[in-house]
């Protein structure tokens, strides 16, 4: 009935003594109401005078305001604490969620995570206005109504006595069967919460592919599933609501019956009788009461539960830093046998390097080769399953350290745009940024048309104006050029959304923001790499080699593998004329080229001169070439 871990909330165990003084106080007084009308009707059937049954009157009167007050009192005390403990755990929940960082929450489940903290949470705050008090009541006020009912007559107080736990039994035997119901009815909200969140995330993608109608059709399957989980939760709830009010109607019943049976006989006198067939169903009525709203518990138990079930996730964050790291020319970071293993078994596994000073390290291997996953860690999002961090000398297990965030800036590859103005997306890093700072690095970023088009108190994100992929990407860029403070740099493709013009022209302004930080850049792309200091190449989760671009294209055959490919790749974001151009090259320097092609190439570098982002991507290639 009442989950344990709500005693465990602040103000819980307070109230209890409350509600159990209020709950007494309410049974004296359904008592006094019962016993002061009995008198008064018995009063006026002996056909006494009306003024005689008055105070009697004016009693029951009183008991009656004196319950609706108690009433009061309590909802209004219940209201303030689960009100409370509502806004409590809600923060709590948003607070556990960003020290958890965004890997725990996809785990956790994106859509399941949100519908707990704002559905769920109002489920819990019923649960505690509700299930307090009635299990209170129903544990407290029926033994009251029952002393004075023993006393004015002992054999319907036996028949209460006795029938009362039958409906208890009853209750708790459909109680458990409700609960797996319910436990269902929760575990399939859950699974649609997070099903359709999906869906509306990938809605793009489904529509693009045709498959929208299919997902539809998948949705409505889940919906019906719950539908159907909550349809049967209903049935078994409503059951032992009809169980409880056929026992309590039932056993009142045989009370009516045998009083007026003893009262023809002249057994039992009017009052008495009349007392106790008053006090009878209030006797039930905390029962009646409880199983009314056995629903709305059991949805606010589970809901619960899963709060509780969040909040208890193992926190990785440990707090060894005193204050954010300052990278400097004699700072170090030594990674040794670092690995992250999923559930899947797949992730990265046994990364060791050292680094010292300023660097640009280039993180580079094919699709699922573990860039994002080693890049997470080292922007202390995602905590090693094994491994060691010496960082300035100091030995750490994780980079989940909230003063070590404090000095990274990370560029993802899907930049999130908060609900807000442009302003304060920019902003981000740095919120006392002024207005001609906002716009110097937003014009470095490339960004300056859509800040002129909305201005800067232009609201974007959901509610606000939609920004294409690579503008959001833009937006993270004029984050990091805005930033003083943070000079851990991690950019995971940073320019991915990007054309290829535009992303060679964005280039030559970021190159500059790489110096003098310790950057890592996850990339696909090739032209990078000849700007970095360094570069890891992973395959499969593995190292499979690290040094300088010229180094590795020198000496590591996977990496000369990798190189090719994507230099594939890059010659495909390059309008079709400019492909041949390059593949030309390629060929010219592979000991392929004939006369004609190099007459044709030199004519086709002549007609795409103006494009000077596209000759610069040429010259990039070329040089890599040369350097296999
Ligand atoms: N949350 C996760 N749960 C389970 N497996 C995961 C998870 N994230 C990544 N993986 C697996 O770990 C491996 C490394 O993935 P990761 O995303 O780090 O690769 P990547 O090199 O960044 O890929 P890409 O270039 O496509 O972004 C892959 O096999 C991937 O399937």
């Amino acid at each position: 009935m009442i989950d344990k871990s709500l005693f465990n909330l602040p103000g819980v165990r307070k109230m209890l003594p409350v509600l159990g003084i209020l709950a007494v106080v309410q049974a004296t007084v359904i008592c006094g109401q019962a016993l002061f009308m009995a008198e008064a009707i018995t009063k006026l059937w002996q056909g006494q005078n009306f003024m005689t049954a008055v105070p009697m009157i004016l009693g029951f009167l009183a008991c009656f305001l004196s319950r609706e007050f108690i009433n009061f009192v309590r909802s209004k005390a219940l209201d303030g604490l689960a009100y409370r403990l509502a806004t409590k755990l809600r923060s709590d929940m948003l607070e556990k969620f960003f020290r958890l960082g965004p890997s725990s929450v996809a785990d956790l489940g994106s859509g399941s995570s949100a519908t707990t903290v704002i559905t769920g949470i109002d489920q819990v705050e019923n649960y505690i206005k509700l299930v307090l008090s009635k299990v209170l009541n129903m544990m407290i006020v029926p033994i009251l109504i029952l002393i004075p009912v023993l006393f004015l007559d002992w054999e319907s107080g036996l028949v209460l006595i006795i029938t009362f736990p039958f409906a208890i039994i009853f209750m708790i035997l459909l109680g458990y069967a409700a609960q797996g119901r319910a436990n269902r009815q929760y575990k399939t909200f859950q699974f649609l919460s997070n099903h359709f969140l999906d869906s509306l995330r990938g809605i793009s993608t489904l529509k693009y592919f045709g498959l929208s109608k299919e997902y539809a059709g998948s949705i409505y399957r889940t919906s019906e599933e719950f539908r159907r989980e909550t349809m049967g939760a209903l049935r078994m709830a409503m059951l032992s609501t009809f169980a409880l009010d056929f026992f309590s109607s039932l056993s009142v019943a045989t009370v009516a019956l045998f009083l007026g049976l003893r009262l023809m006989d002249g057994h039992i006198l009017l009052f008495p009788a009349l007392a106790t067939l008053i006090m009878a169903p209030e006797y039930f009525l905390p029962l009646r009461d409880f199983a009314s709203d056995y629903h709305a518990t059991l949805n606010g138990k589970n809901a619960l539960e899963a709060v509780n079930q969040m909040l208890s996730v193992e926190e990785e964050t440990l707090s060894v830093l005193t204050e954010p790291v300052r990278w400097t020319d004699d700072s170090k970071l030594t990674i040794a046998d670092l690995s992250k293993t999923y559930e899947t078994g797949r992730g990265v596994e046994n990364v060791s390097f050292s680094l010292s000073g300023f660097k640009k390290v280039a993180l580079v291997g094919s699709s699922g080769s573990g860039k994002t996953t080693l890049l997470s860690m080292l922007a202390g999002f995602l905590a090693p399953t094994s491994g060691k961090i010496l960082l300035n000398q100091q030995e750490l297990t994780t980079l989940t350290d909230g003063k070590y965030r404090e000095s990274v800036q990370f560029i993802p590859q899907n930049t999130y745009i908060f609900s807000g103005t442009l302003r304060e997306n920019l902003a981000f890093y740095e919120p006392s940024a002024t207005d001609e700072e906002i716009f110097a690095a937003s014009e470095l970023a490339g960004l300056t048309e859509l800040v002129k088009s909305i201005g800067l108190d232009g609201k974007i994100g959901s509610g606000g104006r939609t920004i294409s992929g690579g503008q959001a990407q833009r937006v993270a860029l004029t984050r990091a050029f805005l930033s003083q403070s943070r000079n851990i740099l991690l950019l995971d493709e940073p320019t991915a959304h990007l054309d290829i013009e535009t992303e060679l022209e964005i280039k030559a302004n970021i190159l500059p923001l790489l110096d003098h930080k310790l950057v890592f850049l996850a990339t696909h792309r090739l032209h990078w790499l000849s700007s970095m200091d360094l570069v890891i190449v992973l395959n499969e989760g593995k190292v499979e080699g690290i040094g300088t671009h010229q180094e590795l294209s020198k000496t590591n055959p996977y990496y000369q593998k990798l190189l090719t490919e994507m230099r594939g790749s890059d010659l495909q974001t390059v309008p079709s004329v400019l492909r041949l151009d390059l593949r030309l090259q390629s060929l010219s320097e592979s000991g392929h080229s004939s006369t004609k092609g190099t007459e044709m190439t030199e004519n086709l570098s002549v007609k795409k001169e103006p494009d000077s982002a596209v000759s610069s991507l040429t010259k990039e290639t070329e040089n890599d070439t040369d350097e296999i």
